[in-house]
């Protein structure tokens, strides 16, 4: 016969019958062969309180036992199963179980600890425990170093029946490897960028720093395109390393002897920016210095001229810039001669010139001209395996700007930052880590999560939430606020250079 509980109704409200064996609180098991006075028929009801059949005292402790039985076999089953390490307690704080993988992590004996009290094997745990279950709020993905050589993300919650709390569960990711895993890597890529800045000091992209595979494709592209002289888009966010790639490219090329020249195109007032490129000969307008200005173009003679933000030129240049491409030769400012064009381009966005084209704010033709070759550089956040390569760099390098001994980063740190958490790019990552040498550069003591800024840290204990549909000019205004309209600040907080604050500014006229 199957029964299921939540269809049974015990009417019976007598007395403990003297065969029943108790246990804590209320709940009391029924020895079968009881005593004449239990009931004899146990009545099932009906979702309207109706009485609709009855099964008999046996019956029903047989299904009981069956389905606990069952339940058992599923919760032993997966705790077996499990790669996390199990604690169950109950609301005394004695251990109900532990699966095999938090006894081996422990180097414990299961046997040796089950219904034993927890704080007789780890403080932490049954702190942890205590508290939330006192508290009845769960604790979430807290890192913890239970011993010198392990490191755990730990999770524990309360457990309930309806209000009332029964016990609670720990449930502990073993880490160990993972920050074992990112010290190695980071040291070796830390002495690899040493050899490299040492003696590679020629390898083109010996700066860009990280093994991920989607770096390493870009960097083989990029290499690959170097060698020739095609026009080259590079795509991405702000502050990936575009203008990194960039001068790499330059290095690697056969123009590598002559100058990498980089302007900001949205940085440049449309009324200067002929004269800004092509430079202008003596006399071509009231002010000229004596002896004309030489043009980036010129600058840049037999080298590379990076267009760094290429999508914020306006259109009325962006024909001027097309027309030198197409005819590879431009007429200085008051000039009748044309130059003949000697520079290999390589342009930059942020933006998807796609969308401008079908938007008329990006000409199609001079989108062609650009991208013969283009390579995209993708954001930090999708290719976290980067990040312990990168901040033992970085800290290198502040450590050696301020003379400061090399901050030790607490594990938690490292993990936090390469696992879970960092949604900023590379700028910001240096900014934090620059902050990080200059506080902590001097001192013995790991760097933990509480040293990091506050606004990192609120970051940290904020639930994941799609982010807020802020515009861009509400986010640069509230950051020129907050640092009381100083720009280098500004720029440092939203992640951009400060070349594009300035554009922004002056795009909308914020000041
Ligand atoms: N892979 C990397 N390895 C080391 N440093 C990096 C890497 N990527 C970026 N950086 C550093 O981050 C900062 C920003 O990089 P860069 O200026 O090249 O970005 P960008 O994409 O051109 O930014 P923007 O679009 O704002 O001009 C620089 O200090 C750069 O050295």
């Amino acid at each position: 016969m199957k029964v299921r509980l939540k269809e049974i109704a015990v009417p019976y409200t007598g007395d403990v019958p003297p065969g029943a064996v108790r246990r804590s609180g209320d709940t009391f098991l029924v020895e079968l062969g009881c005593e004449p006075s239990f009931p004899t028929h146990i009545y099932v009801e009906n979702e309207l309180g109706e009485v609709t059949g009855h099964v008999s005292p046996e019956n029903l402790i047989q299904a009981l036992s069956t389905m606990l039985g069952q339940y058992e076999t599923f919760y032993e089953t997966l705790l077996a199963t499990m790669d996390d390490a199990v604690t169950v307690v109950d609301e005394h704080g004695h251990v109900l179980a532990l699966n095999e993988k938090m006894a081996s992590l422990y180097q414990l004996q299961r046997a040796e600890v089950e219904g034993k009290p927890l704080d007789h094997f780890f403080d932490q745990e049954a702190l942890m425990l205590q508290t939330v279950m006192r508290d009845k709020k769960p604790v979430r993905h807290a890192y913890n170093q239970p011993k010198p050589d392990v490191h755990v993300i730990v999770s524990t919650v309360p457990v309930f029946i309806g209000d009332q709390c029964i016990g609670g569960m720990s449930i502990e990711r073993d880490i160990t490897d993972v920050v074992r895993l990112n010290d190695e890597l980071s040291h070796a890529a830390a002495s690899l960028h040493d050899l490299s800045q040492a003696d590679l000091g020629e390898h083109p992209f010996s700066r860009v720093i990280g093994h991920s595979e989607k770096l390493q494709q870009a960097i083989t592209l990029a290499t690959k395109v170097a060698k020739t002289d095609a026009n080259v888009l590079i795509t991405g966010e702000s502050g990936v390393g575009k203008e990194l790639f960039a001068e790499g490219i330059h290095q690697a090329s056969p123009r590598k002897e002559a100058p990498f020249v980089a302007i900001n195109c949205g940085a440049i007032p449309t009324a200067l920016f002929e004269s800004e490129l092509f430079g202008y000969v003596q006399g071509a307008f009231t002010g000229a210095v004596k002896g004309g200005k030489q043009g980036k173009f010129a600058a840049a003679k037999g080298g590379t001229l990076f267009l760094d933000e290429i999508g914020e030129m306006p259109l009325e240049l962006q024909v001027k810039l097309l027309r030198v491409l197409q005819e590879r030769a431009y007429y200085p400012v008051g000039g009748n001669e044309a130059v003949p064009l000697d520079v290999r381009i390589i342009a930059a966005t942020n933006r998807s010139l796609e969308k401008m084209i079908q938007e008329g704010r990006f000409r199609e033709d001079l989108y062609y001209r650009l991208h013969v070759i283009s390579i995209h550089i993708p954001p930090l956040r999708e290719r976290l395996e980067d990040m312990p390569a990168l901040i033992q760099c970085i800290l290198k390098e502040f450590a050696l700007k301020y003379d400061k001994e090399l901050p030790r980063l607490d594990p938690e740190v490292m993990y936090t930052l390469s696992k879970q958490k960092w949604e900023g790019n590379v700028r910001q990552l240096r900014n934090l880590l620059e902050r990080v040498v200059i506080l902590n550069g001097d001192t013995d003591e790991p760097v933990r999560l509480h040293d990091l800024p506050e606004t990192f840290q609120r970051q940290l204990h904020s639930t994941p939430q799609p982010a807020p549909v802020v515009d861009e000019k509400s986010r640069i205004a509230e950051a020129l606020q907050t640092t009381f309209g100083n720009k280098t600040a500004a720029a440092k907080l939203l992640g951009i250079s400060r070349a594009t604050l300035y554009n922004k500014i002056k795009q909308w006229d914020l000041e």
